[in-house]
């Protein structure tokens, strides 16, 4: 074990489990803990931004923005936000996808990514591989390249690598 494997499992500990939230037979895995210490967010980030070269990183609402935007400044470039419905003055495209919890959707802002820059698309947690899969289609509709599919937790009982066929995924956690 080196030291990135030894900080990430400090980090892993701070996961909270909660019960039926946000509804009865979800086991919900909160890792604001974790994003609230200075060291395991830092052992978080470093390893993201590890995931892949990428020019750009786009973070998914909402809590991959907390994580996508700490990636992007330590490692120099800039932050695009994938943003659920109503939120966005001018959109260049929108998925529909289905969640473990309920259905969603997401929106490309407009005028963000440009053809062939390499995106890091980032969230915190893989369930379904629903979200992840409607960022990864955002991103490559646009013309840009997916580096990889970054997440900190990997849900692995929900199976959502399945829905990413060909998708380059890197987790930094699994439970
Ligand atoms: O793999 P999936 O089944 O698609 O689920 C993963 C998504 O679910 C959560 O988002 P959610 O929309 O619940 O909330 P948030 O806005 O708090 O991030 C999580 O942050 C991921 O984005
Ligand atoms: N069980 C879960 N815990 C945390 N985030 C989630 N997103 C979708 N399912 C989740």
């Amino acid at each position: 074990m080196d030291e990135t494997d030894g900080a990430l499992r400090e980090a892993a500990a701070l996961v909270r489990e909660v019960p039926d939230f946000p509804e009865p037979g979800v086991l919900f895995r909160d890792i604001g803990p974790m994003l609230a210490s200075g060291p395991a967010l830092g052992a978080v980030v470093s390893a993201l931004g590890r995931s892949a070269e990428f020019d750009v990183v786009a973070g998914v609402e909402a809590r991959g923005f907390l994580v996508g935007a700490a990636v992007a400044q330590a490692f120099g470039t800039g932050v695009i936000g994938l943003r659920k419905p109503g939120k966005l003055p001018a959109v260049a495209d929108r998925i529909d996808y289905a969640l473990e919890y309920g259905t969603a959707a997401l929106e490309l802002p407009a005028d963000t990514l440009r053809a062939g820059q390499r995106v890091l698309v980032v969230d915190d947690v893989l369930a379904t591989g629903g979200t992840l899969g409607a960022a990864c289609s955002l991103v490559r509709q646009s013309g840009a390249e997916v580096a990889a599919a970054a997440v900190v937790l990997e849900l692995t009982a929900l199976r959502g690598r399945r829905n990413l066929p060909g998708e380059p995924v890197e987790a930094l956690l699994q439970v």
